[in-house]
């Protein structure tokens, strides 16, 4: 028996003004902020400078079949990130721009894929963010249903419907919906905090202090020679 398709229409989402801020934080201070957690593996920037942060809409899709990205797709809304995920290993081009034409009108803020993308060019010349496995110009059937706004997996970490998906040049990073409002407070510490280190960085300071690293050596090994 086949596995039964299932198309969830409701999402909640994650509050989109913190999607958004946590969008500008970018990634590695959102994945400090949030413990070290959260990033995705093997998933590389393909339109370089472009950044986004937004609430992601999901789908899972049979390797070398995209359907259910243009069913995930007619379900987003403004501030949204679709999110690719497939059953078996893909390097077929699941989005391109014809998918990126439907996500931009429909206020899409970009695409993640478990899988690859392909007129690299073009969503280049859009300015349309896109995160990928491979840059992979394979066709796709149009054939299978899957599965749209479940939870699934994407460069080795879960994507929930309505987490926060944070996405730029160092890579993409997910944010729990329950837990991105907590995540933003602690990232907007760390970037203060930042201020300070680079003003001292700036001025020549820190040396053998830094991060404390002279109380924690042994006495006497910081010091004159012998
Ligand atoms: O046609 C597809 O399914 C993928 C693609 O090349 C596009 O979106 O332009
Ligand atoms: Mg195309």
């Amino acid at each position: 028996m086949p596995l039964r398709p299932r198309v969830v229409e409701d999402v909640t989402r994650a509050d989109p003004t913190v999607a958004k801020r946590l969008g500008e934080l970018g990634v590695a201070t959102v994945h400090e902020a949030a413990g070290r957690t959260g990033l995705m593996h093997g998933i590389g920037a393909v339109t370089p400078g472009l950044a986004m942060g937004g609430t992601a809409v999901t789908c899972l899709n049979y390797a070398g079949d995209n359907l259910m990205v243009h069913a995930a797709l007619a379900l987003c809304e403004p501030g949204d990130v679709l999110v690719v995920g497939v059953l078996s290993p893909s390097s077929h081009g699941m989005f391109g721009e014809l998918l990126a034409t439907s996500a931009r009108a429909r206020g899409v803020r970009g695409v993640v894929l478990d899988a690859g993308v392909r007129d690299v060019a073009a969503l280049r010349a859009m300015g349309f963010p896109a995160w990928a496995k491979t840059i992979g110009a394979a066709g796709t059937e149009k054939a299978l249903p899957g599965w749209v706004n479940v939870p699934v997996s994407c460069g080795g970490t879960v994507v929930f419907p309505g987490d926060v998906v944070v996405g730029d040049d160092d890579g993409v990073v997910v944010v729990g919906r329950e837990d991105a409002a907590e995540v933003l407070e602690r990232a907007e510490a760390r970037v203060a905090r930042e201020e300070g280190t680079r003003a001292r960085l700036q001025a020549g300071e820190l040396g053998l202090d830094i991060y404390g690293l002279r109380e924690r050596l042994p006495q006497g090994n910081v010091g004159g020679v012998g």
